[in-house]
């Protein structure tokens, strides 16, 4: 097949390289050049493990990537991979999306009203929401700004969605070992190109990726179920692991066994300093602001926010019970939202500087990757080369980001003038001379 899909940012980058990959052509379409030259000549505009590999052997050829719309009529089907952020209220700002669908539409129009034979028997072009919307965002928003040129549903466009559950730091291997798939469709042609572009991926896999067919509204609710029992499920084990260390017990020990019960599932019981990054915090307001519009207001969701900001809180309430901030030298080990990205978006390091900052703290931070993002957000705070120059002459460190290379620190602590460590992510030995602080162990 041929595939157009607008924005090429970390989900349609990655996607597009993975379909490239499995046989596919396919054309990303941005409106940022620096994406767009970076693909045609090979590089991946994105940091992802595996991600460089693909666009360097697909890149200008199977994978394409250009500013124009008009590419669209060519291929088969497009989806659209842009942006969906929050607005100050926390509700989905769709900006980017019905521009994009708008852009869609146009250029559908314009081939419709230059090409006199175009075969009466061709598919309508299908258009399917990759990004993360709202339940009835299709329908009801992008549907009307897709027709706006005067393309009209059925006859000219159908409609899909087919959400995406990759995370970062693990996308490529996340989309091309998916737990399931999800097609939103709302006829059994749209359903059947869905199958035609999967094809490759689940024949690879033997045809054992479970495919969930359903309505367009259900899988975008899918889409914010998932997301938000993670992230629900990562401020449970917070809330747990908080009243675990009220009773000196050890959360981890608590987790680990209550893990082993196959209802509960090991993953995502890593208690600590909480979730960041570009979708939970998003996600989790956006279908809070969704539902309350819609007159009801989830207690549990509500919760899972209000958990996740007090952790950072407490985090500071133990180092402030063990060292004196005020016009010390305090060192914040991880900035990035998680280990192996440089990716700061809603990560747990912000409210912990901005704390430490009120409460007159000399912030001194260290990541292995983030720190040239983060310096554009805090250019006043001072930033080390490494962890060890952090530490150096510090009141105390707090541990933000669950980052490998901190397990290994030791002798470093003994050059802190006050050796208190308090442990956001559970990385660091607790050892003699040093006094830890695990958040909830
Ligand atoms: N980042 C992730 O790991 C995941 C993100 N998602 C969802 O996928 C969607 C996209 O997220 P990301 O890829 O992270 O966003 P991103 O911000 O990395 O990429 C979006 C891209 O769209 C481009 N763009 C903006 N307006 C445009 C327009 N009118 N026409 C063409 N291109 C345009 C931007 O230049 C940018 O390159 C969001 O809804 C997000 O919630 C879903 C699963 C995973
Ligand atoms: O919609 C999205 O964008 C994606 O959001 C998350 O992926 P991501 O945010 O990339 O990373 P995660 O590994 O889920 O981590 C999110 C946050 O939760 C925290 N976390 C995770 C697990 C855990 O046990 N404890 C914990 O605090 C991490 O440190 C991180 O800050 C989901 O895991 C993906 O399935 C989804 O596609």
């Amino acid at each position: 097949m041929h595939i157009s899909i607008v924005g090429s940012g970390y989900v349609g980058t990655t996607v597009a390289a993975c379909f490239a990959d499995l046989g596919h052509t396919v054309t990303t379409i941005d409106i940022d050049d620096s994406i767009v030259a970076a693909i045609e000549t090979g590089d991946a505009p994105i940091h992802e493990p595996g991600l460089d590999e693909l666009v360097a052997e697909h890149g200008g050829d199977r994978l394409r990537a250009t500013t124009a719309y008009d590419i669209i009529p060519e291929t088969d089907l497009t989806m659209l991979a842009l942006p969906t952020p929050s607005r100050d209220d926390g509700s989905i700002d769709l900006q980017y999306m019905k521009a994009g669908a708008e852009s869609v539409g146009e250029a559908l129009a314009n081939q419709n009203s230059t090409d006199t034979d175009t075969d009466p028997d061709s598919d309508p072009h299908l258009i399917v929401t990759k990004s993360t919307v709202i339940p009835t965002t299709t329908d009801e928003q992008l549907v009307p700004a897709i027709a706006r040129a005067g393309v009209a549903r059925t006859q000219d466009f159908l409609v899909g969605s087919n959400p995406e559950f990759q995370r970062e730091g693990s996308a490529v291997t996340d989309f091309l070992n998916p737990d399931k798939l999800v097609f939103g469709t709302a006829d059994e042609r749209a359903t059947e190109l869905l199958y035609e572009l999967y094809e490759p991926l689940r024949e690879r896999a033997d045809d054992e990726i479970p495919v969930v067919e359903t309505d367009v509204a259900a899988a975008e609710m899918i889409k914010y179920g998932n997301n938000a029992f993670l992230a629900s499920k990562v401020s449970l084990i917070n809330d747990l692991g908080n009243v675990c260390k009220e009773f000196g017990v050890d959360a981890y020990e608590v987790a680990d066994a209550i893990g082993l019960d196959d209802r509960i599932g090991a993953q995502f019981l890593r208690s600590g300093v909480g979730f960041g990054g570009s979708c939970f915090p998003k996600d989790t307001n956006a279908i809070i602001a969704a539902a309350q519009e819609r007159g009801y207001n989830p207690p549990m969701l509500n919760a899972t926010l209000s958990v996740n900001n007090i952790q950072p809180e407490r985090l500071l309430e133990l180092l402030d019970k063990h060292t004196d901030i005020t016009d010390n030298r305090i060192a914040v080990l991880g900035l990035a939202f998680k280990p192996g990205t440089d990716d700061i978006r809603h990560t747990r390091a912000a409210p912990v500087i901005d704390r430490l900052r009120e409460h007159g703290a000399d912030v001194v931070a260290y990541d292995p990757v983030a720190t040239e993002n983060m310096r554009e957000y805090y250019p006043d705070i001072t930033y080390t080369e490494t962890a060890a120059d952090a530490l150096a002459d510090a009141h105390g460190a707090v541990v933000v980001t669950g980052w490998d290379e901190f397990a290994a620190l030791d002798a470093e602590f003994d050059t802190m003038v006050d050796p208190v460590v308090i442990d956001g992510r559970r990385i660091i030995d607790r050892r003699d001379g040093i006094t830890y602080e695990g958040l909830t162990w």
